[in-house]
């Protein structure tokens, strides 16, 4: 069985405790980019089989550097198009079975995105809780469910990110190989949500800093946390 680490994406150039960046696709600042390499240090003696990123560039700038840290190089596959009837099937080199073995495939997926904010995307969190109120916001923020208005609750994106985890993440895993996931606060605690089972109420309490690494290794048949527990006791995010 494989190990599987997650990964939250470096500081994004609108800092998560500015704005809520939802799906505005953000490049990393500088600190996010000295973040991604500690992580690539962190991670260098680990061999990487398989990688994930959201459709954000975030995170897809996070796992390029994080892999440049490995004996091989990542390339991002382009799936074969699912219209067989399509004017032709043109064979991308990126097929995943015609990658060479030194090579690591990168997966994309808006499955793994950040959870679409609503009428809260990118703006000022504290705008907001002066408009709606501290609580709430903190409620829409941390808690399973409600989500922000015309938003995604933790609860939608669990929904969307836990299949697309079981079914193409959980088989190779299951064959041996070790995966990284780099993905976003609320794709990564609802990831978390389901490895661990966390009840809706715990949560709450569950964050991810930028940077954040939460590795997993197989102890009987179940994926076990390595490094330091998720829990209360976790960084607060800001
Ligand atoms: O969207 C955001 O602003 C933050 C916090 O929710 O998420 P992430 O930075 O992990 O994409």
């Amino acid at each position: 069985m494989g190990n599987l680490i997650l990964v939250r994406h470096g500081e994004p150039g609108l800092k998560p405790g500015d704005r809520l960046s939802g799906w505005i696709d953000i490049p990393l600042s500088r600190k996010g980019i000295e973040e991604a390499l500690e992580c690539a240090t962190a991670l260098a003696n680990i061999e990487i089989d398989l990688a994930f990123a959201s459709n954000l560039v975030r995170t897809q700038e996070t796992l390029c550097i994080i892999l440049s840290g490995q004996k091989k190089a990542g390339v991002f596959v382009h799936e074969e198009t699912e219209n067989e009837e399509g004017p032709e099937r043109l064979e991308w080199y990126s097929y995943p079975d015609k990658l060479g073995k030194d090579l690591i495939p990168i997966y994309t997926t808006p499955a793994l995105n950040e959870r679409y904010y609503g009428k809260l995307q990118g703006r000022k969190k504290q705008k907001m809780e002066e408009k709606y109120g501290v609580e709430n916001v903190s409620r829409w923020r941390w808690d399973f469910e409600p989500g922000p208005p015309e938003g995604e609750s933790l609860k939608a994106v669990y929904e969307r990110t836990v299949p697309f985890f079981r079914k193409k993440v959980m088989p190779v895993l299951e064959d041996g190989k070790n995966v990284l996931i780099c993905a976003h606060q609320s794709s990564l605690r609802a990831l978390v949500k389901y490895i661990e089972g966390i009840s809706d109420e715990d949560i709450k309490e569950v964050r991810f800093s930028t940077g954040e690494l939460a590795i997993y290794h197989f102890s009987e048949g179940k994926l076990v946390r390595e490094n330091e527990e998720l829990g209360p006791e976790l960084k607060r995010n800001i």
